[in-house]
């Protein structure tokens, strides 16, 4: 269906994205059964008694898990990811035969219709690689960017299954030996040069080092984009990553306008966290932040109290006695304010749900609408269109609808 097709109330919300396991060149808004269109899952044997193991490039390699009863993990490869990648997905058969429309490409204009604009990629890219001192590499500005540029699309080379329990530690980085050698050689090199940082089989620590977590068919996995996982780590950073669970693209954002020379940085932990719980979980990523926020007590600390101030005017939200449109509209006022502060323009998003949910409850369905779409557009941006909390918004708003007309 071409977007001029949908209804008016559709168009504005509804972007399903398209299955996974879908290979239906009609587009997304077809009425479709899962069943039908999934392959059948594909592992070492069925590949060889079918001799098909479509789309993927190799014939699977598997192994089996300690137990008797539990699934095997298998190594798939596909060389040519979006045309520019390889990608070796360690997961189920049952997950990746849910995920081949991951491989598959989507319809761009399927595509640009559900993001709201076009995908549009800084080029030649605005950046440098450059070795800094005490971080490692670093990503390093090379022109002004300006905020919401996109400066990079990146697919992962490595996808793996999260949950290690049930298979040998041996045997997965056999198939982890596996997954890099079945890559073609410009991304297997590409990957080898990463940071690595504690210890053990190479590949294993590069992925423990660089990894993002990503879904496939909503099934946790580690995610392993080369150049994007260059990018170190701030407390307020001055990037964002964007992530489709459809394509497993991941695009690196401008946060805010950036001069030549800066940085490019992300924050490997959520936005709103106090410095020491940012802190801690940075040490479980093996290394102590030194970025500009971390290395002023001063600063740090009168960023606590504007974050601490944000998670009780939150509190205060549930509060059934400021439950009125006034006692709301203060405390949205504030937290917005802080959040200006504080640079975290990236969970406003989750704020105006949490605000529209408030307004729904109290009954007032004018001020929910209004905050459900601002989160919606919010969530749009930040997250990215086919995210679960976007995803979420957009149930939201289509429940008000229903409401509405009921
Ligand atoms: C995902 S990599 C980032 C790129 C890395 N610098 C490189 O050379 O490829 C993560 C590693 O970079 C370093 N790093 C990232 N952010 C840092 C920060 N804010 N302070 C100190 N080291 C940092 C740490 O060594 C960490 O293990």
């Amino acid at each position: 269906a071409q977007p001029s097709e949908v209804p008016a109330w559709l168009r504005e919300y509804d972007f399903d994205p398209p299955l996974q396991c879908s290979s239906n060149a009609a587009g997304p808004l077809d009425p479709r059964d899962a069943e039908v269109m999934c392959p059948l899952p594909v592992d070492d044997e069925t590949a060889f008694e079918r001799r098909s193991w479509r789309p993927w490039t190799f014939p699977p390699v598997c192994i089996t898990p300690e137990e008797e009863a539990g699934p095997k993990l298998c190594v798939y490869t596909y060389q040519k990811l979006r045309g520019d990648t390889g990608i070796s997905i360690l997961t189920t058969p049952e997950t990746a035969a849910a995920g081949v429309g991951i491989v598959e490409d989507s319809d761009p204009k399927w595509v640009d219709w559900a993001r709201g604009s076009p995908l549009v990629v800084a080029d030649p890219p605005p950046y440098e690689f450059k070795e800094l001192e005490g971080r490692g590499v670093g990503v390093i500005a090379n022109r002004t960017i300006r905020s919401g540029e996109v400066v990079m699309l990146r697919h992962p080379v490595i996808v793996r299954h999260m949950d290690p329990r049930p298979w040998k530690q041996q045997d997965s980085m056999k198939l982890l030996h596996r997954a890099a050698v079945q890559l073609p050689p410009k991304d297997g090199l590409k990957m080898m040069e990463l940071a690595h940082s504690k210890g053990g089989y190479v590949i294993d620590d590069i992925i423990n080092t660089n990894a993002f977590g990503v879904l496939i068919n909503d099934v946790d996995h580690s995610g392993l984009y080369v150049d994007v996982s260059r990018l170190n780590h701030a407390c307020k950073p001055n990037m964002f990553s964007r992530f489709s669970s459809t394509t497993l693209g991941m695009e690196v954002v401008a946060y805010r306008d950036i001069e030549p020379g800066e940085e490019l940085t992300f924050s490997y932990t959520p936005l709103n966290l106090m410095s020491e719980q940012r802190q801690s979980l940075i040490r479980e990523w093996g290394f102590n932040c030194t970025c500009s926020l971390c290395a002023s007590t001063h600063e740090s600390a009168a960023s606590d109290r504007r974050r601490g101030r944000i998670q009780d005017l939150l509190g205060e939200l549930d509060r059934p006695e400021i439950r009125n449109h006034a006692a709301v509209e203060k405390r949205v006022s504030e937290i917005l304010d802080l959040c200006e502060k504080e640079a975290m323009a990236a969970q406003v998003g989750d704020f105006y749900t949490i605000v529209a949910e408030v307004y729904s409850s109290m009954g007032d369905m004018n001020s929910a609408r209004k905050y459900g779409e601002l989160a919606l557009k919010e969530l749009k941006h930040f997250a990215g269109y086919d995210h679960d909390r976007t995803r979420s918004a957009t149930m939201f708003l289509k429940g008000l609808d229903k409401k509405a007309r009921t």
